[in-house]
C-alpha cells in the first residue's frame, strides 16, 4: 500500500513515516528530501532565493511527476496538499493519513526546530501560536479530505496497521 502522510509543520510526519515505513518494511520517502535532492540544496535555501510561490511549483512537478513505488510510506511537507490539486491527487494515488494535532502542541513542537522551517522562522510565543491557529484553520479544508485521521500525540506503527 501507497500511504501519504499529511499534516500541519511539526506534527511528526517525517519522524513517524520512518516508523510506520519500517514497521510495513517498504521504503521510506520523505517529499522535501526528494526536492532537496533534487535542488541540491535545503528547502530553506530554495526559499529564501526563489520564494514560497515557485517552491510550490517544484513540489507539484516533484510531488506529480515521482513514481512512487506501490508499496511505501511518504511523508509530504505541511503546505504540499493545499496547493493545486495535489491533495485529489494523493488521495487518488494512495491512502492519505491526516496526523492532527492543536495548535498549542504544534507550536511546542516547533519551538527548537524552526530554523529548517522558512514559514516560522522569526516567529516566537504568541506570535507563533497565531500564526499556526490561522494556517491550521484554511489548511483544514484540505487536509481534512484524508482518507483516515490520526491523533499525533500517541502515534503508534501497530494502530496504523489495525486501520489500513
Ligand atoms: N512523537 C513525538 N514526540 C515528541 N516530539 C516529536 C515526536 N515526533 C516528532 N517530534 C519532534 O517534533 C519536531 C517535528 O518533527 P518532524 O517529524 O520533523 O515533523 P514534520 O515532518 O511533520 O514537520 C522534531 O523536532 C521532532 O524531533
Ligand atoms: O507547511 C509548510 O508550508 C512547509 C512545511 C515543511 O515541511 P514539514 O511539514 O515536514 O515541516 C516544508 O515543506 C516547508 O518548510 C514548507
Ligand atoms: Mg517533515
Amino acid at each position: 500500500m501507497r500511504i501519504f502522510l499529511i499534516g500541519f509543520m511539526g506534527v511528526g510526519k517525517t519522524t513517524f513515516g520512518k516508523r510506520l515505513a519500517k514497521r510495513l518494511a517498504v521504503p521510506f520517502i520523505d517529499l522535501d528530501h526528494l526536492i532537496e535532492e533534487h535542488t541540491g540544496g535545503s528547502v530553506a535555501d530554495y526559499f529564501a532565493t526563489h520564494g514560497e510561490d515557485a517552491f510550490r511549483l517544484l513540489e507539484k512537478e516533484i510531488l506529480q511527476q515521482t513514481n512512487f513505488p506501490e508499496n511505501a510510506v511518504i511523508s509530504t511537507g505541511g503546505g504540499a496538499p493545499c496547493f493545486f490539486d495535489n491533495m485529489d491527487w494523493m488521495n487518488a494515488q494512495g491512502k492519505t493519513i491526516y496526523i492532527q494535532m492543536p495548535a498549542t502542541a504544534i507550536a511546542d513542537r516547533l519551538k527548537n526546530a524552526k530554523e529548517e522551517r522558512p514559514l516560522i522562522k522569526g516567529l516566537k510565543g504568541e506570535s507563533l501560536i497565531n500564526f499556526i491557529e490561522e494556517r491550521l484553520l484554511a489548511r483544514e479544508l484540505h487536509y481534512k479530505k484524508a482518507h483516515l485521521t490520526l491523533n499525533g500525540h500517541n502515534l503508534n506503527p501497530e494502530n496504523v496497521v489495525e486501520l489500513l
